[in-house]
């Protein structure tokens, strides 16, 4: 027995050193080497991508230049941190070699590269999927309809906040846990039409009257704050099934039972979303056909290609059949799963640069209050909103310093030349946007907040992409640039904002989107003159 084992180890131990050894023969003579940190063989660079993953990146772009590389267990990964390197990538053509993001085993475990949006490698269904988005929140008249959305839901956050300062006069206020309950009972009623409760559940935690509290079904307020729990978890899932080899997450007791959670937290949002489909489809179906429907994007997903179908949406692929269930909650998902973190956080990053900047601070209320002028309570519109050009630009510069998304990949689907090198089909690309974007080859001065370079000067192509660039280029842009200002408009226009303690550092973590994870402010209502 003992033999045995011994006989085991040796033969596992040659193993592993003729691994480890034709593992470096391959890393030394590889083409095109590039700065980086030195792999270790089955896992590559992984020991590195504990912590922050986007801060590390940007640390390894700072340590080792424009181009580097790094391997995801023996596959190697090219980061591109200046805008010249990244103009094949953000090549709009539908035609571009970069339309893939990634061949990767832990994505399709986790279900997102044959169905959705943004990871789907069926090129068919990715047209067909993001052009229905595009028909959609991308209108005019939808960013119209939009504004008034964001106004209600922003009257009741009001409402909120005005009664905790009552409750107790500098009522600390943690900034990012209101504006991501903003943003998903903004989301998920655009999307579905169904009001949420996320705000209220979270007043109701706070308020310490009894019979100041919200009164709403007790199964809504769980449901929503628990999707909200739910779908950083599936942000965080992401890192874990794109970076950790499939032999460790099937294998290694410990890392196998993250699986299993991360799989089952997926079982969960699949579930909340089919009982929004189901729901809507019970209430067409009891709708009498001569009264019209609402137009929510459920709805719009569910009639498509019914007798119910009064939209014009221009379809394509010669599509006849409607939607699956599936397909509709795919897509449901990548509205709601793409607009709710991104554009919570944003704003929160937004918050705490303008209030490091009291200049800044004072000309955008300035702006504000010329477009609005002394009514403070007469409704905003889309034509407001086109007018805060120094709100733009405030947004803009703090896009640059701290993009939502720090960074994106493309896969190259033939040979192709990027920087001035050879590449085979296959090799996976990340497009460093953070890096780019504090580059100060494109940005003078990169660490300074100065709204005043939007102002000014045209921005040099591909030097700010906080939205990405290309084909797949963020469908949700035109929506989250709107509800950002709109809110900035109406936040602004009724309160003053401050920080709890004006020295503390942006705190923020990373998981496939950089989080504010602590932004602790005062609210007070704006005291005016007149
Ligand atoms: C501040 C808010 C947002 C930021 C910073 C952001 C950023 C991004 C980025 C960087 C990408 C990848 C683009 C690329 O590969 O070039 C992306 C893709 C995407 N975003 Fe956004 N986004 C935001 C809001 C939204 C919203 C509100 C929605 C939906 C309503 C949305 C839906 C999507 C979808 C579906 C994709 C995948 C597109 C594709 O692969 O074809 N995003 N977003």
């Amino acid at each position: 027995m003992t033999l045995h084992l011994f006989e085991a180890f040796i033969i596992t131990a040659i193993a592993v050193f003729s691994y480890s050894a034709y593992y470096y023969v391959k890393y030394f003579t590889r083409e095109n080497p590039l700065p980086g940190p030195i792999p270790l063989p089955f896992i590559g660079n992984l020991h590195l991508f504990h912590g922050d993953f986007a801060a590390k990146m940007l640390k390894l772009q700072l340590k080792y230049g424009e181009i580097f590389e790094l391997y995801v267990g023996n596959k190697r990964n090219i980061w591109l941190g200046n805008a010249n390197l990244v103009e094949k990538i953000n090549n709009p053509s539908t035609k571009s070699n970069y339309v893939i993001r990634a061949v990767n085993q832990g994505l399709d475990e986790m279900g997102v590269t044959s169905k959705g949006i943004s990871f789907i490698n069926n090129l068919e269904v990715w047209r067909f999927n993001r052009n229905f988005v595009a028909q959609t929140i991308m209108t005019t008249a939808f960013l119209k309809h939009s504004v008034s959305t964001i106004e209600e839901t922003f009257h009741k956050m009001e409402e909120f906040w005005k009664k905790l300062e009552m409750q107790q006069k500098n009522t600390v206020f943690e900034f990012p846990e209101w504006i991501v309950r903003f943003s998903t009972d903004f989301t998920i009623y655009t999307t579905t039409g169904k009001p949420t409760f996320s705000m209220a559940g979270y007043f109701n935690k706070l308020i310490k009257t009894k019979d100041m509290k919200i009164v709403y079904p007790e199964h809504e307020l769980k449901g929503t704050e628990e999707f909200i729990e739910r779908l950083r978890i599936w942000l965080t899932s992401f890192n874990f099934f794109y970076l950790v080899p499939p032999l460790m997450r099937h294998y290694i007791p410990g890392v196998i039972q993250y699986q299993k959670y991360f799989l089952k937290n997926i079982d969960w949002i699949d579930q909340y979303l089919r009982n929004f489909i189901r729901i809507r489809h019970e209430e067409i179906k009891k709708t009498p056909k001569e009264q019209e429907l609402r137009a929510d994007i459920l709805t719009l997903l569910i009639t498509a290609f019914t007798d119910r179908d009064t939209e014009k949406i221009k379809y394509v692929q010669g599509r006849n059949k409607p939607l699956t269930e599936e397909e509709i909650r795919f897509i449901m998902f990548e509205i709601i799963g793409g607009g709710i973190d991104t554009s919570a956080n944003s704003f929160c990053f937004i918050t705490y640069y303008i209030c490091k900047h009291p200049e800044v601070k004072k000309r955008m209320i300035q702006e504000i209050d010329s477009v609005f002028g002394e009514d403070r309570t007469r409704k905003i519109t889309y034509e407001d909103i086109s007018k805060l050009e120094y709100c733009d630009a405030i947004a803009k510069e703090a896009s640059r310093l701290m993009p939502v998304v720090p960074s994106v990949f493309r896969m190259a689907s033939k040979d192709d030349v990027v920087a001035g090198m050879k590449w085979k089909a296959g090799q996976t690309f990340f497009v460093h946007m953070h890096a780019i974007q504090l580059n100060p080859k494109h940005w003078p001065e990169p660490e300074k907040f100065d709204p005043d370079r939007f102002m000014k000067n045209s921005i040099k192509k591909n030097t700010l992409i906080p939205f990405g660039a290309g084909v797949r280029m963020c469908p949700g842009r035109h929506l989250a640039e709107m509800e950002t200002k709109a809110l900035m408009a109406l936040v602004y226009r009724n309160f003053d904002v401050s920080l709890v303690d004006p020295d503390a550092p942006l705190q923020k973590v990373y998981s496939l989107a950089n989080h504010c994870e602590k932004l602790q402010v005062y609210i007070k209502p704006r005291e005016f003159t007149t």
